[in-house]
């Protein structure tokens, strides 16, 4: 699914107007049909509902829901803030519509600094801005919105299209944004979503289709994309019945020292799991009865030292794809022989946790990296390699421009993952749940990402297919566990089910 910036939605909109025999006063019909039926299905016809419309058709949409559900029997009552001093053409024809229908449900607050607090157990819409922000709140609206957040304890709140306040497609920290329990977005997720810095303010996003012209949404380019198992499905390859080990490759896993050998475990047994042909692991000496044991399909390369500083004997190049970095540690050994296989391996390998903590304490190393190799820090390795960020709208553009410059597949952990291509593609993966917060997911995850190289996923296919199955098995764990219970050892237990639903 694309991800449009705000501008991009407006002429979605207009494009949908110009060749669909569709009004754009019947489009917003149709976009304030969908919330009502939304809301209709989760609240009693008896709810009080207050709805606080803006000037722009945002507010139009709010207009229009109050008369919608009028019509379905909620005692439904719009509030217009007077912020600007026209009305959108679509706004003015919706607040028509209601006064000749339903003139009681009408309430101007033209000067209003304040809001009363509506009575207990009244549902609240904000329908106040939109897309159509055009400066971060301030002023007395500022005002109204932080007496809608301080509502949020007592009362449910509704979005429409998105919390007021919050821009689109750029950062809102530090801005009055309405919070929300629900967000009603129309046909497409905005990037705002998506940030971790704005976790809470949308609560559950639904996107809800209004029929906008596709056409528009196929040609219109974006760098931007949600990753949906549809798009998984396109690239999940069964094996072939002739397959033998040789098929499907020899990776190595470098991973593993002392006190931290189960990071090694977890990701051999995830590369394992996830259809790799052969596993070799290269461990410490304290490492070797430990994953002989422990994982008995992987073979063991030992180093003589207690991390991985004896570097690596064999010609690395033999290996389809190495996988570096769980638990090793950044002992000045272990960074040296990081090094060398930087200089010697030319082929795309996954480095993960302490291999990105050597590269961003190593000048101009990052450099060294094959290009094609996948990069999964986490927040605060993420910034180690890059730097700090003011907010997470840069975050994205740093992470971006970094795997366009160099030629990787970089991608940055959390609810929604976001992985960077160099071919300046930026996809958000929605499997997994905070029961994967938890040491050792993200070995199970580098486990997986060099399996799925090994098999000859090329690179851009394998994040997106390795990050989507990793949550996925994840949310099949909760299920059945629940997220408390959650450990990085389930995930691997159900990859096998993720696997069988991209084959059904
Ligand atoms: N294609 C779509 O997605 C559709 C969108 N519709 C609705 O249309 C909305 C966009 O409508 P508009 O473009 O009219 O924009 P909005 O209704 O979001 O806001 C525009 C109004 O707010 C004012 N404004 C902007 N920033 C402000 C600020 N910081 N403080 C105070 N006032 C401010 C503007 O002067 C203008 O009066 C969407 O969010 C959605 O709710 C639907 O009606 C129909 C289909
Ligand atoms: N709330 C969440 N929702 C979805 N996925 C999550 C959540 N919390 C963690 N994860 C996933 O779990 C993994 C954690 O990785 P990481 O922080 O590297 O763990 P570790 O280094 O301890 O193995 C990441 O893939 C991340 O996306
Ligand atoms: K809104």
């Amino acid at each position: 699914m694309k991800i449009f910036t705000a501008q991009q939605i407006r002429e979605a909109d207009a494009y949908t107007i110009q060749h669909l025999p569709i009004s754009s006063l019947d489009l917003m019909e149709r976009a304030a049909g969908a919330c009502t039926s939304w809301i209709c299905k989760h609240f009693m016809p008896n709810t009080s509902v207050y709805i606080y419309c803006g000037m722009g058709n945002n507010g139009g949409d709010g207009l229009a829901i109050t008369r919608l559900l009028r019509n379905r029997g909620y005692n439904a009552h719009a509030y217009v803030l007077h912020h600007s001093e026209k009305a959108s053409a679509d706004h003015a024809a919706n607040r028509e519509a209601l006064l000749q229908k339903y003139p009681e449900a009408l309430h101007d607050l033209p000067n209003t600094t304040s809001i009363q607090e509506p009575p207990a157990n009244v549902l609240i819409v904000d329908a106040i801005l939109g897309t159509g922000l055009s400066r971060p709140a301030d002023g007395w609206i500022a005002g109204i919105i932080h007496q809608l957040q301080a509502l949020y304890a007592a009362h449910t709140i509704i979005a429409i299209d998105l919390p007021s306040g919050m821009q689109a497609d750029s950062s809102s920290l530090n801005t009055p944004v309405v919070k929300a329990h629900h967000t009603l977005s129309f046909e497409f997720y905005k990037l705002a979503f998506l940030f971790p810095e704005n976790a809470g303010i949308s609560g559950e996003v639904h996107i809800l289709p209004i029929g906008l012209h596709p056409d528009y949404i196929e040609q219109t380019p974006t760098p931007f994309h949600i990753s949906e198992e549809s798009l998984i499905r396109t690239i999940y390859k069964p094996r072939s019945p002739f397959a033998h080990k040789g098929t499907y490759g020899h990776a190595l896993l470098v991973a593993g020292s002392e006190g931290k050998m189960g990071a090694a475990i977890l990701s051999a047994k995830s590369c394992l799991r996830a259809g790799v042909g052969l596993l070799s692991c290269h461990v410490p000496k304290c490492g070797y009865t430990i994953i002989q044991i422990a994982v008995p399909p992987a073979m063991c390369i030992v180093d003589e030292q207690y991390d991985h500083s004896s570097g690596f004997q064999t010609d690395p190049s033999k290996y389809k794809v190495i996988g570096i970095g769980p638990g090793i540690g950044t002992a000045a050994g272990t960074a040296w022989a990081l090094e060398r296989l930087l200089e010697q391996y030319r082929q795309p390998m996954v480095l993960d946790a302490d291999a990105l903590n050597i590269i961003a304490a190593t000048p101009g190393l990052i450099d060294k990296v094959p290009k094609g190799s996948l990069l999964t820090p986490h927040p605060k390795e993420f910034e180690r390699l890059f730097g700090k960020t003011a907010n997470n709208r840069e975050q994205l553009q740093v992470l971006s421009h970094n795997a366009v410059e160099k030629g990787l597949c970089i991608l940055l952990k959390g609810r929604y993952t976001a992985m960077a291509f160099p071919d300046g593609s930026i996809y958000f993966n929605t499997t997994g749940n905070p029961g994967m917060a938890t040491g050792g997911s993200g070995d199970v995850l580098t486990g997986i990402l060099t399996s799925l190289l090994s098999q000859g996923y090329n690179s851009k296919d394998a994040m997106l297919m390795g990050v989507y199955i990793h949550g996925l098995a994840g949310d099949y764990a909760a299920e059945t566990l629940s997220q408390e219970a959650l450990t990085p050892e389930d995930i691997i237990d159900y990859l096998g089910k993720s696997f069988l639903r991209l084959r059904a």
